[in-house]
């Protein structure tokens, strides 16, 4: 098989994306490209702008200037949802999880739902069952498939992201967007995230926000370093590692163990 492809297609991409926060520009001209089916990580110092630049690309901002492209398509004049159906899910900081349903009964409810976030669960449980063998499957792909009966509000911290990536699962998106999937977790729980984003991955792109520099070595691609609100730098992993802006502005904060 010839896999000589003459350029990525590209999945998600950031054209020139501003945004002003009361005359403070938190995104600053961002062009961002990601290609279609890799592990992309956007990293960079406290307040460099990671979240207000997956705001932009999930439609939760709308940018001051500048658009966002998913699979050629503008999307950035979309409300979430409406990007949420055209391919991108996303998972948030703050738990979208419902603590007094079980493990199983979330992810049938965010499979009824038109978005992954809580909206209109109203539905009787009973009529959700017939959407009960992908919510085993998502369950078991992201590693609770022992744990069907649990309610979400035992879970362990890491085991709630688990939840969390599936239920953003639930709308099989071709782009997935995790905002720091390992944050405070140990390194037992950390271990269990980087696989799980690696199942995940399959068949589809991720774009992750990510502080652990371990993470990232194990799981991007590619990178996107953002500083002041800017694109410092990007590209493949081995490469940006060694951008001495990149190691003067963050890498070389951690010690160099990228
Ligand atoms: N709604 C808002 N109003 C005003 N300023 C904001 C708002 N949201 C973000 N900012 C500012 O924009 C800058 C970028 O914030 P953002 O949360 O995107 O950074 P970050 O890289 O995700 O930081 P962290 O790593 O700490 O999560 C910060 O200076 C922040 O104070």
């Amino acid at each position: 098989m010839d896999r000589a492809a003459p350029a990525p297609a590209i999945a998600l991409e950031a054209r020139g994306l501003v945004k002003d926060f009361r005359g403070f520009r938190a995104t600053n001209d961002v062009n961002l490209q990601v290609h279609d089916g890799e592990i992309h990580a956007i990293i960079g110092p406290n307040g460099a702008g990671k979240t207000t630049l997956f705001n932009l690309l999930s439609g939760f901002l709308k940018p001051t200037a500048g658009e966002v492209r998913l699979f050629g398509e503008r999307v950035d004049t979309l409300r979430p949802f409406e990007i949420v159906r055209r391919g991108l899910s996303r998972s948030f900081q703050i738990s979208s999880v419902f603590p007094t349903l079980s493990v199983r009964e979330n992810v049938l409810v965010a499979l009824q739902s038109p978005t992954p976030l809580p909206h209109r669960f109203w539905v009787p449980l009973s009529r959700l069952e017939s959407l009960g063998e992908r919510a085993d499957a998502i369950l078991a792909d992201v590693g609770l498939g022992g744990m069907p009966g649990r309610l979400a509000a035992d879970l362990s911290h890491g085991e709630k992201r688990q939840l969390e990536i599936g239920i953003s699962m639930t709308q099989d998106p071709r782009v997935l967007l995790l905002d720091e999937p390992t944050s405070g977790m140990g390194s037992e729980g950390i271990a269990r995230v980087i696989a799980l984003v690696r199942q995940v991955a399959r068949g589809r792109t991720v774009v992750l926000v990510e502080h652990n520099m371990s993470v990232v070595a194990e799981l991007a691609d590619r990178i996107t370093v953002l500083q002041y609100g800017s694109v410092l730098a990007s590209g493949r992993y081995e490469d940006v590692r060694r951008d001495p802006r990149v190691i003067e502005a963050y890498l070389g904060e951690d010690g160099g163990h990228a």
